[in-house]
């Protein structure tokens, strides 16, 4: 997948969040979209996933020399956010099958083998509302690497990982984020150390 900006800006109420950013997300490869506490990464993903307009410029994504109904592009992406939730009523078990009613799974990879990459085969049943903050984020990153899709982006991936949970994390994009369009929101450098690519919002301030 590729993503082309041309002069994209978002602004709430009066205040311009970041303007004029011209600049293309291409197909395998690698980025990180860097800034301080506030400064607009989550916004910035978010325009690039679609689920914000823009408030200026505009927005083309390509699969396959094809060009990309903004509307169609949730169904190529694999997103792991704070700010999005996971259903606390589901079981371990559960929630796995629910999500890849909505996604592939990645080649060779079922509901036993997602279950065995969170280290929680033991849990299927529990209860994901059981689950503790850094259980649930790992759930969330193992259900994104998981899933085959041709765009992975995450915000903040580490949060609430212990050191043995970033190990964890690295292991993943080792084993499931090349070959795949990958953006990472992120100020903490062991987050996002492999991308190849760097975007800085303080760029697009004014
Ligand atoms: N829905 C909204 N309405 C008004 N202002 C918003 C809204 N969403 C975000 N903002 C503002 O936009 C700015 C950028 O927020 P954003 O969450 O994108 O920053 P961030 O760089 O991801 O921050 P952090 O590192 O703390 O997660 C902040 O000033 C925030 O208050």
């Amino acid at each position: 997948m590729t993503i082309s900006l041309k002069n994209i800006g978002r602004r709430f109420n009066r205040e311009w969040i970041f303007k004029g950013i011209d600049y293309t997300f291409a197909d395998r490869e690698s980025y990180a979209i860097l800034g301080s506490n506030g400064s607009g990464k989550s916004t910035l993903l978010q325009v690039l996933n679609g689920s914000l307009v823009p408030s200026a410029g505009d927005l083309a994504y390509t699969y396959e020399s094809k060009l990309v109904n903004p509307e169609d592009v949730f169904t190529y992406l694999s997103l792991a956010a704070p700010y999005l939730e996971l259903i606390e009523e589901f079981s371990l078990s559960e929630i796995i099958e629910f999500h890849f009613k909505f996604k592939h799974y990645k080649p060779g990879l079922d509901k036993q083998a997602v279950a065995d990459t969170l280290g929680l085969a033991g849990s299927r049943n529990k209860l994901v509302k059981y689950f503790s903050s850094g259980m649930k984020q790992r759930l969330k990153l193992a259900l994104a690497f998981c899933s085959d899709t041709p765009m992975l982006m995450l915000d903040e991936p580490t949060s609430n990982l212990d050191t043995q949970g970033i190990d964890w994390y690295l292991s993943l994009i080792e084993q499931y984020s090349a070959n795949r369009l990958t953006i990472i929101c992120s100020n903490q450098e062991h987050e996002y150390s492999f991308c190849k690519n760097r975007l800085s919002i303080a760029d697009y301030k004014s």
